[in-house]
């Protein structure tokens, strides 16, 4: 049960403590006696309100400290491998490790998420926040989603400003950022399984506008250990790097960035100008004789077409990056290659989050009230080894999944003159990857393009069908509601509910932030204003200036964000040994996602801003006439002075 969603041995090396609690102790593994003694003392402290757990971490307390070997009690599970970091060693380790050579292991993956607040399980440690404070069941996640988050037009509200490549390039990002395994397979978890320990299944209301069934399944996501006071308590788990260093491009582990690789002239593999072949992946083919399984850094590469199109433009960026350094310096070999076209393409993917993404979603003023905005010139050393940077359980389970709101009923290709030239309803999609595939690299191209001239759908509380009723549609007609899924995820991680973040972020404790139709929604599924849920309360809050997420969002976003930044050793901006020289920056942060696109994809015109809709005040120009970075800065002669 404690399999990760992609490769469960490397979790099993790196996370010990989980196994050690699961086989060590597990009750299937006692002689019969001793499970005979077991559920008898488990009946016991029953009758005193102790659970079994609980008993455990006694039991394992007491034989440690009657253990004359055993120095540190390993309650929850004995401590990570320590590692060695060579501190000359220029690049980035793969996995995220020894950025921080204080402390190795922050940051790397599969490893604990953190928590801005401790967290809110019902027994305190690992039980799923589901009673209120009367004690009784909080409401279901989708009956939270029918009355808060449904789409009760026809049409599609779209954002006046923002197009698709906004909202997709959110999903890529929160990609390099998190991946939280889960225990199962998502579809396991009703009929004969419902009551297994690891699903947490979402209870379907009788009279639902969509679903006719009432159950709709929901597995808990991985966890490991963590000492908490007396207790052992679940902490979920990242299997990807925390860094924004395009993870999801080269990989997390070693042998997913070796896999990716031609070790040709340091560049990436592809096939036919598309994303390489996955071979294994999960995926579902339209038509055997075109469709492959898409492989890139990260393993939802497949789940839908719009992401992608995103990999294959930051590949092919990779690859245009490697040859032109490769011009300029034909004696370096592929390693050499690799690497430093891995780092210019972090450094650009840093700069358009930092310069062209998030200031769209939390605003100038937050940007600036938290130091987020990048320098207009030169260095800007920001680097603090004392900042843990590990992504944040409220962010990954809450705060960004702020973009499902963002998700349209369409997925589209365009030709070059930007019009329309197919278009498929998002659910036929879902881990398909035929529409990016069938033509060769040619059909993500057209995907890109499309998400250049259409807009987004405005980030508020309502959601499409497409997710809201119709994720992951399967064959048999079952399917998900994304948002039921999000305030269940945050109760299965046991995040605190909604005002404990408003406290936490300084903003008053009550619904001052949002308007009179949803404080009133609100009081119609919650019976205290104390039971909301994160998600439910962060995503009816009215946004805050110039940004698209309320208050409370764009507070954890953008403490994220500035850890993203201080906590990074190899922070583009830093004057450090191993950093661009000055005028490598300047030239780094000359590039936009406008000038990525142009030198990655078929275009011939694109957006000035990339992620804002074609308009008079920003208008496609000619790629020939944007800027776009000068690259002879890194001939070896330059770098060296
Ligand atoms: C078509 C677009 C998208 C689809 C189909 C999609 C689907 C999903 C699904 C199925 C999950 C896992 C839910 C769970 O089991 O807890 C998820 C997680 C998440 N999504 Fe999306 N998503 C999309 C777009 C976005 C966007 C635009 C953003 C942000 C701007 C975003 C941010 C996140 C985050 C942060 C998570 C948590 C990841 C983790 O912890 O592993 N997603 N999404
Ligand atoms: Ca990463």
């Amino acid at each position: 049960i404690f399999q990760s969603s992609n490769n469960s041995i490397d979790t099993a090396i790196l996370l010990p403590d989980v196994t050690v609690l699961s086989t060590k102790y597990d009750r299937a593994a006692m002689t019969p006696e001793l499970r005979h003694v077991w559920r008898i003392l488990v009946f016991i402290v029953a009758v005193l309100g102790i659970q079994e757990l609980q008993l455990l971490f006694l039991v394992v307390k007491w034989y440690n400290s009657n253990d004359p070997g055993s120095k540190t009690p390993e309650i929850c599970g004995p401590a990570p491998p320590e590692v060695t970091c060579d501190p000359l060693y220029k690049y980035r380790n793969v996995d995220g490790s020894c950025n921080n050579l204080k402390h190795p292991a922050w940051g790397q993956s599969k490893t604990k998420q953190h928590r801005f607040l401790p967290p809110r399980y019902d027994d305190g440690c690992e039980s799923p926040r589901q009673t209120g404070y009367d004690h009784l069941p909080l409401p279901s996640p989708r009956d939270v989603s029918n009355i808060l988050f449904q789409n009760r037009n026809s049409t599609t509200t779209h954002d006046p400003k923002l197009n698709i490549l906004h909202m997709s390039f959110g999903q890529f990002l929160d990609h390099d950022l998190v991946l939280t395994p889960v225990t199962g397979g998502l579809l396991s978890c009703c009929g004969e399984h419902i009551d297994r320990p690891e699903c947490i299944p979402i209870h379907i209301p009788s009279q639902d506008p969509f679903f006719t069934n009432s159950c709709m399944p929901l597995s808990r996501s991985a966890w490991t250990y963590v000492e908490h006071g007396h207790n052992c308590c679940r902490e979920q788990i990242n299997d990807v790097t925390s860094f924004i260093d395009a993870s999801n491009v080269y990989g997390s582990s070693e042998q997913k960035a070796k896999a990716l690789r031609t070790f040709q002239n340091g560049t990436l593999r592809d096939r036919n100008g598309g994303l390489p072949d996955g071979g294994t992946s999960k995926c579902v083919f339209n038509d055997v004789t075109t469709d492959y399984c898409q492989d890139a850094g990260d393993v939802r590469v497949n789940v839908v077409p719009n992401l992608g199109s995103v990999h294959l433009l930051f590949l092919r960026y990779h690859n245009y990056i490697a040859g032109q350094i490769a011009t300029l310096n034909p004696s370096w070999d592929d390693e050499t290659l690799y690497q430093e076209t891995r780092a210019i393409v972090t450094a650009i993917l840093q700069h358009v989050v930092y310069k062209e993404y998030l200031p769209l979603v939390v605003g100038d003023e937050v940007m600036a009230e938290y130091g987020l905005n990048p320098s207009p010139a030169g260095y800007n050393t920001v680097y603090d080894e004392d900042i843990n940077l590990s992504t944040r359980n409220a962010f990954a389970a809450a705060a960004f999944r702020f973009g499902h709101s963002q998700v349209t009923n369409h997925q589209k290709q365009y030709n070059k003159t930007y019009f329309e030239i197919a278009s498929l309803n998002i659910e036929d999609t879902y881990h398909s990857p035929h529409f990016c595939v069938y033509n060769g690299g040619t059909s993500s191209e057209g995907i890109l393009r499309w998400q250049l001239a259409e807009q987004a759908a405005k980030s508020d509380r309502v959601f499409e069908s497409g997710v809201r009723d119709r994720l992951f549609r399967e064959p048999d007609g079952t399917s998900l509601d994304l948002p039921a899924i999000n305030v269940q995820r945050g109760r299965d991680h046991g995040l605190p509910p909604y005002i404990k973040w408003r406290e936490f972020c300084g903003l008053s404790v009550n619904l001052s932030d949002h308007s009179y139709t949803e404080k009133l929604d609100l009081k119609n599924v919650y019976r205290d204003i104390r039971d909301i849920d994160l998600y439910a309360g962060a995503m009816t809050e009215l946004p805050v200036p110039g940004g698209i997420v309320g208050p409370t969002f764009a507070c954890l976003i953008a403490r994220q964000f500035l850890m993203y930044k201080k906590g990074d050793r190899f922070w583009y901006e830093n004057n450090h040994r191993h950093g661009f020289t000055e005028d490598q920056l300047t030239e780094i942060k000359k590039a936009t996602l406008s000038s990525v696109l142009c030198q990655s994809i078929d275009v011939d015109q694109v957006s000035l801003r990339a992620f804002i809709i074609i308009s008079d005040t920003n208008p496609t120009v000619n790629c020939s006439s944007l800027i776009h970075p000068y690259w002879t800065l890194w001939r070896e002669k330059a770098k060296t002075s």
